[in-house]
């Protein structure tokens, strides 16, 4: 059985006092779950969200990392930094870090490589772009993405890693891959999986989809046979929404 997973990518919001006061509705409002629950709050709060969710089983992640284990790298964190923390888990290869921190496939490789080597799990993002979808090469697209920062690893790498779909010009924008369009490129996904490696291998990995998930959509979404959960932006700022999503799961 593969994991049910809805993780929040709070990306670039909320201060210290909103995280705390975020952390604590969630804490009254999220319903009891099967799924694995996740937030991932900025780099300068996972601290204190760690503290104040130790005991809850909802699990504080981040967003980024860098590659080095330390060093002249101003402005960056690392994998043993992260885990000093109590944070266990990393998004990698978001579309945002691409598209706005130049990170290509090569950076991303060494940045799954570095995290596998701390023990973390890695929730890693692909997806096409709009003019990809338009000229039908998403497919394409996704499968480069997964063979140039993930196939060099060998198949006993993949129990630390879950793959978020995530549609760039459906991400922050108010427009979903419809139900239909997610089952499709989520099921090439686990195809692509599968000829790689083996069916087994390709069953065992949840694979989230990501983009305009809100309460009103996520249940058709998650309803489709290869979607695992789901990777929630914008709506996971508000405790409600966030609830609802994870209700729907
Ligand atoms: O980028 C996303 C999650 O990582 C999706 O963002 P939105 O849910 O705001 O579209």
């Amino acid at each position: 059985m593969r994991k049910k997973i809805v993780a929040g990518n709070w990306k670039m919001n909320n201060d210290l006092a909103e995280t705390q006061s975020l952390i604590s509705d969630l804490q009254n409002e999220l319903p009891e779950t099967e799924a694995e629950v996740m937030i991932a709050p900025a780099y300068t709060n996972l601290y204190p969200a760690f503290e104040a969710l130790k005991a809850s089983k909802i699990e504080v992640i981040a967003q980024n990392m860098h590659f080095a284990e330390s060093g002249a790298y101003t402005g960056e964190i690392s994998a043993s930094m992260l885990k000093s923390v109590g944070v266990e888990t990393v998004i990698l290869g978001h579309s945002e870090r691409r598209a706005y921190f130049g990170e290509n496939d090569e950076i991303l490789a060494k940045k799954v490589d570095a995290a596998l080597a701390n023990g973390m799990r890695i929730i890693f993002c692909i997806g096409e772009e709009l003019a990809d979808r338009k000229s039908d090469n998403h497919f394409k697209v996704v499968e480069e993405q997964l063979k140039n920062a993930l196939f060099h690893l060998g198949a006993a790498a993949w129990k630390n890693i879950v793959l978020a779909y995530e549609p760039v010009w459906a991400i922050g924008t108010g427009e979903t891959a419809s139900p239909e369009q997610a089952q499709e490129i989520h099921k090439f996904i686990r195809e692509t999986l599968s000829s790689q490696y083996d069916v087994e291998m390709a069953d065992s990995i949840s694979v989230l989809y990501g983009g305009s998930v809100k309460p009103n959509n996520a249940q058709e979404i998650f309803s489709q046979p290869d979607v695992d959960g789901g990777l929630i932006g914008g709506a996971s700022l508000k405790a409600a929404d966030f609830s609802a999503i994870v209700k729907a799961i």
